[in-house]
């Protein structure tokens, strides 16, 4: 879905006895100068007269804890939507040093700001979608991982990491996304690990006290949160997986270095953090007027912010920047309200990032192919060459000797088998003659117990004829 990056308006309240200069009808914001007169925030070719219109302003007269919830339900509500739909979203809040940034990303202990309250909503969704499928056909299974780092100099910072001032590095994948390495993903099963892994990570944030802000944020913070859900039809067993990502940026701010820095290295932290913005101000001008600029290289790797936001900025990604007002001067409020006009013009295009099996199959199958293509595409160098043609002399001479050595061997093994077979045929001999020998022995001992037989059998006769006898002479003398 090709779609613009969604803007929105936050001012806050003036400073005590500080005049407001901007005034929040709508969606429409009025900037009135420092005389009262109204000024119309004009095209400078054509002198007409020309007011500002965002996809949501909120003007905060009182600082109450509607304003949070308000900013929540109005904006952010969609973005918990569209990561769960499986899309990749982002939301910035850009503005000038204490405008209020950190206030609308990440609020106060019992005022919570966009980034606590998307995460408890987005646990709320899971567990209304666990207690669901018991009546469902499928059942859904989520996994969220986050993160939490800051670009302070030019540097990426874990925020999450066990080891201090943990240093990582940008990196792009093969399809030009772009991510950070070595970053400490905690995985995260309720409500409470994820809020925990945000105080800690806020904790280590750089944070200083400046002339304009107490705290002041001297880098720009990115939670990230990534999404992995894994539908399972219960009948057919199909299974169809979906991963999303959203950034919650809480950008540092720009801020005018006569106005805030005051010794060298706030200085040097104002001089990157502006670098950095100025750069995110060309990113978005050259997108915005992307038709005009088509052959233009956006210049997404002159700092580390504009490269790390690069898909969300140009790509694969719902975006939404809120851009924060303090209302007391004129020159920054107009200079962050263009910046924001600017980037209402910027268009992304999200795509759902959902696929089944046989599609994860396939795009397998398809970075399988273009490996091997690769491997078989690759040319050599000359140097390469020739250290490849001397690897394959010095395998086929291992291989040779390995040959040889395997000939004899197997020589040496048909004359063991030779003599073994000799042994085994004179013994299979011997056996022979010893089992006709047994038998004969055995043939002997039948005849020897048959004939002992008979002897027994002639002395009974001889016994019974000798009494009958002895019985017949006895009757005859008598
Ligand atoms: N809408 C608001 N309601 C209540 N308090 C606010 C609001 N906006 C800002 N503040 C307060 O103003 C002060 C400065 O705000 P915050 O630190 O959020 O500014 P910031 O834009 O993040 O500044 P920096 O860029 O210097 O970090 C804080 O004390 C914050 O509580």
């Amino acid at each position: 879905m090709s779609d613009r990056i969604k803007v929105a308006v936050r001012v806050r309240k003036p400073r005590e006895n500080l005049p407001n200069v901007c005034h929040v009808h709508g969606n429409t914001i009025t900037l009135i100068n420092d005389d009262k007169k109204a000024i119309r925030l004009s095209s400078p070719q054509k002198n007409t007269a020309r007011e500002f219109r965002f996809d949501y302003c909120f003007g905060s007269i009182e600082f109450t804890d509607n304003d949070q919830s308000e900013i929540y339900e109005k904006l952010v509500r969609g973005y918990v939507l569209h990561t769960l739909e499986g899309y990749n979203s982002c939301i910035l809040a850009y503005g000038q040093t204490g405008s209020g940034k950190t206030f609308t990303m990440m609020g106060e202990k019992n005022n919570e700001g966009i980034v606590p309250r998307f995460c408890r909503e987005l646990f709320e969704v899971f567990h209304i979608c666990h207690q669901d499928d018991q009546n469902s056909e499928v059942f859904t299974d989520f996994q969220v991982k986050c993160s939490f780092f800051e670009i302070y100099n030019e540097q990426v910072i874990d925020l999450l990491s066990s080891m201090t001032q943990r240093k990582c590095k940008i990196r792009e994948r093969n399809d030009h996304s772009t991510f950070v390495e070595g970053v400490e993903e905690i995985v995260v099963h309720n409500v409470e690990e994820i809020i925990s892994c945000i105080h800690r990570g806020n904790e280590n944030r750089t944070v200083k006290s400046t002339n304009m802000n107490q705290e002041s944020s001297r880098s720009h913070a990115i939670f990230h949160i990534s999404v992995n859900q894994r539908e399972t039809h219960k009948k057919t067993g199909t299974v169809v997986e979906c991963h999303s990502t959203c950034k919650l940026v809480d950008l540092a701010g720009s801020e005018r270095l006569g106005n805030s820095a005051a010794d060298g290295k706030l200085r040097q932290e104002g001089t990157s953090i502006n670098k950095s913005l100025s750069t995110l101000g060309r990113v978005i001008s050259l997108l915005a007027e992307r038709d005009k600029y088509r052959n233009r290289l956006v210049p997404y790797r002159e700092s580390a912010l504009t490269w790390i936001l690069k898909e969300n900025l140009g790509g694969n990604s719902n975006t939404c920047l809120v851009a924060c007002v303090s209302p007391e001067n004129h020159y920054e409020s107009l200079s962050t309200l263009r910046y924001a006009s600017l980037a209402k013009k910027v268009r992304t295009s999200a795509t759902v990032n959902s696929l089944s099996h046989i599609e994860q199959m396939e795009e397998l199958k398809a970075k399988l192919r273009e490996l091997q293509n690769m491997i078989n595409d690759k040319k050599p160098t000359s140097t390469h060459q020739h250290s490849l043609e001397k690897r394959i002399e010095d395998v086929q001479r291992a291989n040779f000797f390995l040959e040889q050595r395997m000939a004899k061997e197997s020589q040496l093994a048909d004359q063991a088998l030779q003599s073994t077979r000799h042994e085994r045929d004179s013994l299979a001999s011997v056996t022979l003659q010893m089992l006709e020998s047994f038998n004969w022995n055995q043939q002997l001992n039948d005849h020897a117990t048959k004939l002992r037989n008979h002897s027994q059998k002639l002395e009974n006769l001889f016994q019974k004829d000798r009494s009958f006898f002895d019985v017949t002479l006895q009757k005859y003398l008598t």
